[in-house]
């Protein structure tokens, strides 16, 4: 951490008026900041608050150069807890062990302001909201009018997920659900993305010969391929394993009975964004697996509805949810073209398809679907909330 005088917290203050706000940025340099910053300039968000550049490695160093952002400013340091206490609303992406080592001490320094947060670290305490405004708006609106300051983005499967079917949830037809994911390497960072690529490589070099002839064994290609991912020779630094060419059906840590952290998020965190408490919580439950897509996360689900709704109803609770969504119809030509990572990627749209009744009875559907999981899975709804927050949405 470079150390810097401390800056003059008055001076950034003055601006402040109800309607452009002073708002603390950390970690906006990281991927899910990167984006939030992109979409920010997208939708010309730096006009309506008065941004503080914040950062825990280079305090002093220039602010990145951004339409309506003062180029003369200079980085903030993220751990000084005067500076940030002076701020009305910080914004977090920088991950959940900055906001274990920042937030308790801000509070204890008496900071009453907004905390909005890309982590997982605060999203089930008592105290905070998980956002996602096209779904649970009336739970932060009712939320910043008692007084709740913790306001944190939501696992990525579990926004995806929702924002793509949240119709089906909201107007209360599911009785329980299952969700397989097939989650995309960026969910482990920037690092992952690299890892996975450079696999991709390494299992082509070996066997770059002989795929430049069509005659040559395919089972000799199989043998070589599979003893390059055997053999300790790819770089598993990230994953611990090999993810190009195979899959790795644990995502984050081991709760110790059978379940993995992200598989237990698709329940509670589900619930809590839906405001679903006591006989209302829905049954959801998941086998999370990280597979070698780049950006975005698939999800097959099962539902169980209390009812026997026909197909095109169902499909018509999901295409009028929200604007994001994208009803695919469930036929091979329409699916392989917009119901893929490659589809979805960059893009805000959520496209759900395969919408179809199962074999187990007229209450069973299965459902897929696919998000861009830096956007709708982590920066856009912080976004968002920032700009609830600020009065702008
Ligand atoms: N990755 C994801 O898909 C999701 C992430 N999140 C949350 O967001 C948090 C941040 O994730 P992510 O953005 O992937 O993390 P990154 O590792 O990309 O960035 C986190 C921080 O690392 C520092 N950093 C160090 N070296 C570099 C570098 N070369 N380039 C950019 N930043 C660098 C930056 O802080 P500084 O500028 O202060 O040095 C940056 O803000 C996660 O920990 C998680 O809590 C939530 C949902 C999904
Ligand atoms: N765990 C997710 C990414 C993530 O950061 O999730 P969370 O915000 O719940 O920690 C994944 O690996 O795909």
């Amino acid at each position: 951490m470079t150390s810097q005088a401390a800056p003059d917290t008055q001076t950034l203050k003055p601006a402040d008026t109800a309607a452009t706000q002073t708002v603390g940025l950390v970690g906006w340099r990281g991927m899910v900041g990167s984006v939030l910053l992109q979409r920010m300039v997208e939708e010309g968000d730096f006009a309506k608050i008065n941004p503080v550049f914040f950062s825990t490695s280079n305090a002093g160093g220039p602010v990145p150069a951004l339409p309506g952002v003062d180029p003369d400013d200079t980085l903030r340091d993220a751990f000084d807890i005067d500076t940030l206490a002076s701020l009305p609303i910080i914004l977090t992406t920088q991950g959940g062990d900055y906001t274990k080592e920042v937030y308790p001490r801000l509070r204890a320094a008496g900071w009453d302001g907004l905390w909005i947060d890309a982590a997982s670290t605060l999203r089930m305490e008592d105290s905070s909201i998980i956002v996602l405004d096209p779904v649970n708006r009336d739970v932060i609106d009712a939320g910043l009018a008692s007084g709740v300051k913790e306001f944190v983005g939501g696992n990525c499967t579990v926004s995806t997920m929702l924002m793509g079917l949240g119709g089906l949830f909201r107007r209360g037809l599911i009785e329980w659900g299952t969700s397989m994911t097939y989650q995309a390497a960026s969910g482990g960072g920037a690092r992952h993305m690299r890892e996975l690529l450079s696999g991709f490589g390494s299992l082509n070099d070996v066997v770059a010969e002989e795929l430049t002839d069509p005659s040559s064994a395919i089972l000799e290609i199989d043998r070589k391929v599979l003893t390059a991912q055997r053999d300790g020779s790819m770089d598993t630094t990230q994953f611990q394993v090999p993810l190009a060419g195979s899959l790795i059906p644990w995502i984050d840590s081991d709760l110790g009975n059978g379940t993995s952290r992200e598989e237990w998020k698709a329940g509670v965190e589900t619930n809590k964004i839906l405001g679903n408490t006591g006989e209302m919580v829905i049954p959801l439950d998941s086998l999370c697996v990280r597979i070698g897509a780049l950006r975005s996360h698939s999800q097959a689900l099962t539902l169980k509805l209390n009812q026997d709704v026909p197909v095109d109803e169902i499909e018509q609770i999901i295409a009028e949810d929200n604007q994001w969504v994208q009803l695919v119809p469930n036929t091979k030509e329409a699916t392989m073209e917009a119901l893929t990572p490659v589809a979805a990627s960059g893009s805000l749209t959520i496209p759900v398809g395969r919408v179809r009744k199962l074999a187990m009875g007229p209450e069973y559907i299965s459902a897929f679907t696919v998000g861009d999981q830096l956007l709708w899975g982590a920066a856009e709804p912080v976004r968002r909330m920032l700009l609830i927050a600020t009065g702008n949405l």
